[in-house]
């Protein structure tokens, strides 16, 4: 867990070994806990250096005894221990130095820092605070506002970014351990006391409550709700009016009030189902770990549209060679036009130059016959699509990989209409394409387990958080948006309206309500598909009554808002009104109001006052009721992974877990309770009534999130 060497016969080299991240579990502060205590004894010793393994320092606390009783050392004395003694320490930090590693390094008298490292406290995207002094030592080191800044944001900072704000003493480009060594060696004459971080005066500005009220109104409409962030900026006042003595111990009360809290329960789940959901696996044996990729070098985006320009640019700044297709040559060049802009303003972002050379614009798809992947994101249109693949298939050679960005068209049916189906996968990207970092891999039933992994590689070499998930109508992600698209609908119709709706859900924490979110994504998608499903249009018997289809209750007021030409923002009108086409700022549209109050009246529906809590209840409860239908169907192999979905791809908060993990912090039980009741007063809502997994898994005792894959039949994984 931890070497100790004696090296240039007076510097005790004391090596972190706890792969793969050298986190500080019990076992580990218990063998640095043993060296600091050898080295400061053995008067052969002069001075001390502490690295770790395989060029990393230190990724910090092992998050996962965060669940159980905390065992051995704890950190705060023997961190303070270090600091105290009489002999120098120096952190020779390569690879990471986060959360409690980063703490380490802050009581070592002197921090040598390879130039490659990077350095932070992210303990608050984990719902807990830097609390092995971190929040008192920061502060005192590098002054209040960039340590808050630190703190609140858990942001990673670069070697040299922590050069400039005074945290590390060099930055080198050889081995780390190597130079610290030497420093050490001569470091042994010089005094210690101005070293020891904790015995500085806090540099205060004189604005202090100034600065930290707007911090904290920063935080708070960052990120609504959430505890830690506040419970930081509380910590870092301590480190400004307190003594360190004092402070610490301000530090571990605010460490308390988070410590078992439920966000933060929820934040740490996040973590590891991110993590997670990289590990794919096939009821067939392939998986994430014997599954070889393929090597992508070229690739061809058939579509310019919003989402085929955002593809091509996600893929030409990770340095593949792209071709995109339009039909049309005004549509080409509009297209390549905001390709390029959208790259240089990246490339301008990050510091880099763009990649313009990767780029080719065609008219033709016999430009793509040596590709090694193509992805069509054409229109939502089947017949469509199927002639771009039964194109494809003629043009390409046999090796390339097809690929598909539909959000929830039949991926099998489009390989079948293909000469090499075991090479078609879904990859469904969500808008915009090169920000946001979710992927689908759409896994067919024909999809190869080498088509599976290339596109699941490929989508982590671009920055996505890839999972993969069977093909059914809409997937996961828009498959379960339906019920809850329904329920906000079915409540407009009940007396909400749409700002409540939506403050409802934005207070709980999404980024974004239901109606704002379908502005923004576009009204007239879901119109359309509801026209090709036959619940609108003319294929709708005329003796159905008119809230009803397919024999369940149908609200139509969405079809009312997009015939009045109103498909969200990019129209300047939806649910809500915006000051133009394309414009951001929504205001509640007495039209609409108008709208809702007409739809009631005309049938007879006295409208009632809803609580937030219903609001709630019947979208989230519907929500993870799909997504337990969805992991019984074997469409989503593990709950991670549709939360996984939810957190990147539809703006669930994180510190609420995803759809399933907060069903189970709510109990199961109780969730059950609460949908048969709302199915009880609407029978005709099946997606209400309680899945069997859900029942089954009441029954069992409600086991945790980790353990419902034992009680799931896989029997039809469609994985
Ligand atoms: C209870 C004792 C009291 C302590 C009091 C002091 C309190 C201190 C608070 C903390 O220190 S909280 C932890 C703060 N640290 C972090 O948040 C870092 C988390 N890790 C990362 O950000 C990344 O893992 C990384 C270190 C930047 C490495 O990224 P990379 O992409 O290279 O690898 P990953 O796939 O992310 O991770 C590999 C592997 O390691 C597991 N892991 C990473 N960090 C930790 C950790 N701190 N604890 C436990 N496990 C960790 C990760 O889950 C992966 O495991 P897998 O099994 O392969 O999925």
């Amino acid at each position: 867990m931890a070497r100790y060497e004696l090296v240039k016969r007076s510097v005790a080299l004391i090596t972190l070994t706890n792969p793969p991240v050298n986190a500080l579990s019990s076992a580990v502060r218990h063998a640095i806990a043993k060296s600091m205590e050898h080295a400061l004894n053995d008067p052969k010793v002069k001075a001390v250096v502490i690295c770790g393994e395989n060029g990393r320092f230190c990724g910090g606390a092992d998050i996962r005894e965060f669940a159980g009783p905390l065992r051995g050392p704890p950190l705060v004395p023997l961190l303070d221990a270090i600091e105290a003694g009489e002999k120098p320490v120096v952190a020779a930090i390569e690879g990471v130095a986060l959360g409690g590693g980063f703490e380490l390094a802050l009581v070592c008298h002197y921090r040598i820092v390879h130039f490659k490292a990077r350095l932070g406290l992210p303990e608050v995207t984990l719902g807990i605070l830097p609390a092995a002094g971190g929040t008192q030592r920061l502060p005192r080191l590098i002054g209040i506002p960039a340590a808050l800044e630190l703190i609140t944001t858990g942001r990673h900072i670069s070697a040299q970014e922590a050069l400039k704000l005074g945290i590390v003493d060099q930055v080198t480009e050889q081995n780390a351990c190597e130079l610290a060594v030497e420093f050490a060696l001569r470091a042994v004459a010089k005094p210690l006391s101005s070293r020891r971080v904790s015995m500085l005066t806090t540099p205060c500005p004189p604005d202090l409550d100034a600065l930290l009220e707007a911090v904290t109104m920063q935080v708070k409409r960052k990120a609504r709700g959430v505890m830690a962030p506040l419970a930081c900026i509380q910590a870092v006042r301590a480190a400004a009016t307190m003594p360190y003595s004092k402070g610490i111990k301000r530090e571990s009360e605010l460490m308390a009030t988070l410590f078992n809290s439920g966000q933060a329960r929820a934040l740490q789940y996040c973590f590891f189902a991110q993590r997670t959901a990289g590990k794919w696996t096939l009821p067939s044996g392939a998986q994430w770990n014997n599954s070889k990729p393929r090597e992508i070098r070229s690739a061809a985006i058939i579509g310019l549209g919003t989402m085929g320009r955002g593809i091509v640019v996600s893929l030409a700044r990770v340095g593949i060679s792209v071709i995109a297709v339009e039909s049309e040559k005004k549509l080409l060049e509009t297209g390549k036009q905001m390709v390029i802009g959208m790259l240089e303003r990246d490339a301008k972002r990050r510091g880099v130059s763009a990649s313009l050379n990767l780029l080719k614009f065609t008219l033709s798809l016999q430009d793509l016959k040596d590709v090694d992947l193509v992805i069509e994101a054409v229109f939502e249109d089947m017949a469509l699509k199927k002639r771009v693949f039964q194109e494809l298939s003629k043009v390409c050679r046999p090796a390339t990989l097809l690929c598909t960005n539909t959000s929830g068209l039949d991926v099998d049916a489009l390989a079948g209409v293909t000469d090499r189906p075991h090479l078609v996968v879904g990859m469904h990207f969500f808008s915009p394409a090169h920000v946001m970092k979710l992927l689908e891999v759409v896994c067919g039933p024909r999809s190869s387990s080498e088509t599976i992994a290339t596109a699941m590689s490929l989508g982590k070499r671009m920055g996505k958080v890839s999972v993969a998930v069977g093909n059914c109508p809409g997937f996961v992600g828009n498959r379960m948006l339906k019920p809850y698209l329904d329920q906000a609908t079915f409540l407009l119709e009940e007396g909400a309206t749409p700002e409540q709706i939506d403050k409802a859900l934005e207070d709980f924490g999404f980024a974004m309500g239901v109606f704002r979110m379908s502005d923004l994504a576009g009204l007239d998608v879901g119109w359309r598909v509801r026209k090709e499903s036959g619940l609108i249009g003319p294929d709708v018997d005329p003796k159905n009554p008119p809230r009803r289809r397919q024999g369940r209750r149908y609200c139509p007021i969405p079809d009312m808002v997009c015939e009045q030409g109103r498909f969200g923002q990019k129209t300047g009108r939806g649910w809500y009104m915006y000051d133009k086409p394309g414009g951001t700022n929504a205001k509640p549209d007495p039209l609409i109001q108008n709208l809702l109050e007409m739809y009631r009246s005309r049938y007879g529906i006295q409208p009632r006052n809803i609580s937030d809590q219903e609001i709630i209840e019947r979208c989230l409860f519907a929500l993870a009721n799909e997504g337990f239908r969805i992991l019984e169907d074997g469409i989503a192999a593990r709950p991670e992974d549709i939360d996984v979905i939810y957190l990147f791809g539809y703006g669930f908060p994180r510190h609420g877990g995803g759809p399933m993990f907060y069903a189970s912090m709510v109990g199961l039980e109780r969730v059950l309770e609460r949908l048969e009741h709302y199915h009880q007063a609407h029978p005709d809502v099946p997606h209400l009534e309680p899945s069997p997994l859900l029942k089954k898994l009441v029954a069992c005792g409600s086991p945790p999130v980790q353990k419902w894959r034992e009680h799931i039949k896989t029997m039809h994984s469609h994985l």
